[in-house]
């Protein structure tokens, strides 16, 4: 697997960069973004904390938006964020903004005409660590957190794969996708009408299966319009108190769903993980 660069930008003393590879899983070609602090290029290996964005996003959204390299920096955390989905004219879309390209759900798709190239699970799971893995100066401690659709795709991976994160966090998280119009949409596309095989993908479920527990942190701004219809953080709760699942949500009043708000809160999800991502090293 080889990786090119398109691009690199020096952001806090260290580098925000962009690369290019062929992904074996969703076959298409793929970008995605990195930040890797100034001491990275001195031979020693960080942590690396994964970014999930959310609906109509690429890499770029959180790289450009979120403001979190400055902590990153500081700290000594790699960022990666991927993009959303599968992407390119080879690549089957929909017309709506909540299906198909930039809506890959993070869920390993089985029914036509998704199979072929919406494996997004594997790639964010197994592929892209791999990568990042072999080709730079990271540790294998990992960490992983998202936005609305990136935060259901944190949430439920860091369940699957308790062993392979110390943490994970979320913003605005889809908490109960078998219950919400985008997930109804989107799993029944991408899994077909079988309702238990939406379960593997859906964190009320998957957080009463949890063998192991990870440290959670959510937060949610409570002027956030999607909150009532589409987040469902109250079925999160419930699922979480069911199972005494210690999970921190955190409300805030007068916030929205936008990058504003996670603007405003990712220094305290930096400095969460990183707590966890350092503890051992
Ligand atoms: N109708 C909205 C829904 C999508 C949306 O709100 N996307 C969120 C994630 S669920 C987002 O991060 N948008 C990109 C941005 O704010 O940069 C749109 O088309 O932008």
């Amino acid at each position: 697997m080889t990786l090119e660069l398109v691009s690199k930008t020096q952001c806090f003393d260290g580098s925000q960069c962009q690369y290019t590879h062929r992904s074996s899983v969703l076959d298409c070609a793929m970008r995605f973004s990195v930040f890797l602090p100034s001491q990275a290029e001195k031979d020693q290996r960080f942590p690396v904390l994964y970014w999930l964005s959310g609906l109509t996003c690429s890499d770029e959204n959180f790289s450009q938006k979120a403001g979190a390299q400055r902590m990153a920096a500081e700290l000594g955390i790699v960022l990666v964020i991927p993009d959303t989905s599968p992407r390119g004219d080879e690549v089957m879309d929909d017309p709506g903004y909540d299906l198909g390209q930039g809506a890959g759900f993070y869920v390993n798709a089985t029914e036509e005409p998704w199979r072929a190239h919406y494996r997004m699970y594997d790639y964010v799971v197994d592929e892209l660590p791999s990568l990042i893995e072999a080709h730079l100066p990271v540790s294998e401690r990992r960490a992983i957190c998202g936005h609305s659709m990136g935060g259901h795709g944190a949430l439920t991976i860091a369940l699957k794969n308790p062993a392979r994160y110390t943490s994970v966090s979320a913003f605005s998280p889809i908490c109960n996708p078998m219950a919400c119009p985008w997930g109804e949409k989107a799993l029944g596309a991408y899994l077909g009408p079988e309702k238990s095989a939406w379960e593997e993908y859906d964190t009320t479920v998957l957080m009463g299966r949890a063998s192991e527990q990870l440290p959670i942190l959510v937060s949610q701004g409570e002027d956030d319009p999607f909150l009532e219809e589409q987040l469902k953080p109250e079925a999160l709760e419930a699922a979480a108190s069911a199972v005494q699942y210690p999970v921190r949500i955190e409300y805030h009043a007068g916030y929205d769903h936008s990058y504003f708000f996670i603007a405003s809160f990712i220094e305290q999800h930096l400095r969460f993980h990183a707590d966890l991502l350092l503890a051992h090293e």
